[in-house]
Order: C-alpha cells, then sequence, then structure tokens
C-alpha cells in the first residue's frame, strides 16, 4: 500500500491540461486562461476627470477667483477647444479633461452664476485628474495563463477590450458506477438493491471541479458489460469509475480492463476510507477507480479528484487546503493508515475552528457526510490525541461540496 502523497503525486505527475478554445468573455467565469490577456488600450484613454466640476488652470483658481465658463464636457463628449487664463469648463465625471487644464474645481467648492464661476477653494494641479494610462496600457499582460477567472478578472478583460478569451477546454470526466445491486435514481430497485448516490455525487463533485461530467449506463457485475461501458468513455479526459476496486471476486474492473488494454500504476493506498483506489491508463486514457462505498468514493474524490480537475484544467498541482482546528473530543491512536474523519465545525469564543469527530465512521453512512462540514486528517501512526488538542481539517463547503 502507498502513502496518500505519494499516490496523489503519482496521479497529478502523470496528467496534462486539456488544450486550448476561444470562448466568448461572457462565458469565461470560472474557467482557466491557456493564453495571457494584454491590454488592448490604454485606461483611461486620457487624463479624465473623476468629479463632477469645473476644468481649470490651477494658477488662476485660487480662492474667490471668478472665472468665464466657456463650454461643457459631459461623458463621451470631449471638449474640443482650449482652457486659456482666467477660464473654466463645465466637467462631469468620466470626461477627458480639455487641454490648457490642470485640476478640478469640484462643484461643491464653486458657484456658478450664468457664464461665470466663483472659486470657494483653492484648486491644487492635478487634483482630481485621473492621468492617462493609471490603470494600465495598451501591451501590458494583465491576466497570465494558468489562473482561474473570476468576476474581478472578467471585468478586467471586458476593459482590456476582449470580446474573446483563449482558455482550457473544461475537462470531460466520463463517470462509471458499477455492481449488479446498483440502480439509478427512480429505477425500481432488486432485492437488495442500492441507489446508485457515487454517480451523481461525483458528477456534481466534477462540476465543482470545473469538469464536465459523462454519467454512463451503469455495469453490471460482468467483465464484458464494464469493458464496453468503460471503452465507450475513453474519449474523455479521464475514466472515473466507482465500484469494483476491491478484493472480492464480483470487485471485476481490473479483471474487466486488463484485456482491453488497461495498465496499472498503483492500486491499494494506506488510507480510511478508501484503501482499494487504483490508479492507470485504459489505452491513452486515465483512469481512476474508487471504491464503492459511497463516503469513500466522494473522500477519495475530495483527495484524488479534485486535484486532478485543477491540472487537467491547467492549474498548477496542489494538495487540498488543510487548516487548523482544535479537537472537541479524544481521538485513539492512528495505524498505518492515514485517516480522514468527518466531522462538525464550530467557531469557539475566540473565532477559533472548533472540529468534532462524528460518532460513527462507517463509510457507508451519507447522511452524516453530508450533515459534517470537514475531514479531520490523522496521519499514519499518529499519537492519541485529546480535547483541546490541534488538529488539521479539511473543510468541505469551498469546495463547492
Ligand atoms: N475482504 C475484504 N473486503 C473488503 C475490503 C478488503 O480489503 N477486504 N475492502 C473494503 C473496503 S475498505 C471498501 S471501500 C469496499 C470497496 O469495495 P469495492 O470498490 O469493490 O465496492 P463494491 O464492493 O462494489 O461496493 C461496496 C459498497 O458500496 C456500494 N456501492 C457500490 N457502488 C455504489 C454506487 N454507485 N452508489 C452507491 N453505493 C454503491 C455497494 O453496494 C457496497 O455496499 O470493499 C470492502 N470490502
Ligand atoms: O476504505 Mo473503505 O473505503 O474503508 O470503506
Amino acid at each position: 500500500m502507498i502513502r496518500v502523497e505519494e499516490a496523489r503525486a503519482r496521479i497529478l505527475g502523470s496528467l496534462a491540461p486539456t488544450g486550448p478554445e476561444t470562448i466568448p468573455l461572457p462565458e469565461g467565469w470560472g474557467r482557466v486562461l491557456a493564453a495571457p490577456v494584454t491590454a488592448r488600450l490604454t485606461q483611461p484613454p486620457a487624463d479624465m476627470s473623476a468629479m463632477d466640476g469645473y476644468a481649470v488652470r490651477a494658477a488662476d483658481a485660487t480662492e474667490s477667483a471668478v472665472l468665464r465658463v466657456i463650454g461643457s464636457a459631459p461623458a463621451g463628449h470631449p471638449f474640443a477647444g482650449r482652457v486659456g487664463a482666467g477660464e473654466a469648463v463645465r466637467i462631469f465625471t468620466g470626461a477627458p479633461v480639455p487641454a490648457g487644464a490642470d485640476g478640478i474645481l469640484l462643484q461643491e467648492d464653486a458657484e456658478a452664476d450664468g457664464t461665470a464661476v466663483a472659486v470657494r477653494e483653492t484648486v491644487r494641479p492635478g487634483r482630481w485628474i485621473r492621468p492617462a494610462g493609471l490603470d494600465f496600457r495598451a501591451g501590458d499582460v494583465l491576466l497570465h495563463p494558468g489562473k482561474r477567472l473570476t468576476a474581478r478578472d472578467l471585468g478586467l478583460a471586458a476593459a482590456a477590450n476582449h470580446p474573446w478569451l483563449t482558455v482550457h477546454r473544461q475537462p470531460r470526466i466520463g463517470i462509471l458506477a458499477t455492481g449488479d445491486e446498483i440502480r439509478l435514481p427512480g429505477e425500481p430497485l432488486p432485492a437488495g438493491g442500492i441507489v446508485s448516490s457515487n454517480a451523481h455525487a461525483l458528477a456534481a463533485l466534477v462540476r465543482a471541479g470545473g469538469g464536465v461530467p459523462l454519467v454512463l449506463p451503469i455495469a453490471a457485475d460482468d467483465a464484458d458489460a464494464i469493458a464496453m461501458a468503460a471503452d465507450s468513455a475513453r474519449s474523455c479526459d479521464l475514466v472515473l469509475t466507482t465500484g469494483g476496486a476491491s478484493v472480492g471476486e464480483h470487485d471485476l474492473v481490473q479483471q474487466a480492463l486488463g484485456p482491453q488494454g488497461f495498465a496499472l500504476d498503483f492500486w491499494k493506498i494506506a488510507m480510511r476510507p478508501g484503501k482499494p483506489l487504483i490508479w492507470g491508463r485504459f489505452g491513452d486514457t486515465p483512469l481512476l477507480g474508487l471504491p464503492g462505498n459511497p463516503v469513500s468514493a466522494l473522500v477519495c474524490g475530495v483527495l484524488f479528484l479534485q486535484p486532478a480537475l485543477s491540472v487537467l484544467s491547467g492549474l498548477p498541482p496542489a494538495p487540498p487546503a488543510l487548516q487548523a482546528a482544535v479537537l472537541t473530543a479524544p481521538l485513539p491512536e492512528n495505524d498505518r493508515r492515514e485517516d480522514y474523519l468527518r466531522a462538525t465545525l464550530e467557531r469557539g469564543t475566540e473565532g477559533q475552528l472548533l472540529a468534532t469527530p462524528a460518532d460513527r465512521q462507517d463509510s457507508s453512512m451519507l447522511r452524516i457526510l453530508a450533515n459534517c462540514h470537514a475531514l479531520i486528517r490523522r496521519l499514519p501512526h499518529a499519537a492519541a490525541a485529546k480535547a483541546g488538542d490541534r488538529v488539521e481539517v479539511l473543510e468541505l463547503a469551498p469546495l463547492g461540496l
């Protein structure tokens, strides 16, 4: 059995980002840039007024001076002339400052009277003027490849006059649930049957990680059925199986795919839940085999599939982010498997995170997982811990789960 870190490194090390595609800017949220965004213009394009008031020559606009108003410059309608000695131009926020002016007299500091304006507060040169290029200049690199685009990034790219963006194609993930006892939600169940919760929970996890899930029909515990279903997903960027990963004679994923060109990299990791994890290549397509137990499948999804989705999407490889919390109940010494315990989180009186492990950690119990907020990580052979000790937790909600 290999350790969690090594398993993740082997998975991430063998994945490459998807290729680029060009999309309309409004569809860019959450996508990962595949080419730099370079400013196509200078912003602001000219010296602009930051306030409503009067464009003036600061040298003339001393307290109690009276200036002649020679025109007006609303935003979008630049004043074509020049501000001369003793003159002012009515100006509005976002309008270019007319030639000759070097300061803005605020409306609140002025008294207008017909075509004259009296200065009530001396104007400083440059005051309330945003110089050309204050934000960025044509040719500046504004956003770098490998960045997941936020609303702020889209605003910046739009301001830089980009109607299109070059991003990585969203990774397509084929999801194959296996098992004679498994049925899709809503289908009639055979005696002893179980509804396939895994396929849909994993599909949601794929979406949360920026991928596109393709939920395949369920394959029975039959080598041909599994091979046929997996074959239909070869064009995906990664095939995910769930169930059939363990040691029983009905645990068929490896047996079924071996003759079809599946090359195993590793099977079984020192982790709980999720021991029977499978990683390899089905022809050219990477294949991650998750255990059938619903909690095991999702925990493996968090620890391995999400980072894999990041790399496929064009982001740098990174383990899931852990944070410090304080235990509220004791935990026994750990064995050689890295343990991920379901836990609830709350804030203590001083704002510290408090983690309470769930009473039961059975890997079939989805209700407990759904009501928990985090996983407590216990390293292999961790010593017994008491209430008040610090632990590391992996919060689930920020992952979109
Ligand atoms: N003798 C041993 N038995 C088991 C071992 C072991 O080491 N020796 N490992 C156990 C562990 S740990 C796990 S985890 C499970 C994983 O086994 P499989 O991946 O082969 O999963 P299945 O046997 O197919 O199913 C396990 C369990 O999960 C249910 N299941 C399966 N698919 C789904 C689905 N899509 N949605 C919801 N639930 C699903 C299935 O009905 C079983 O109850 O093996 C242990 N056994
Ligand atoms: O590892 Mo299994 O995933 O313990 O239930």
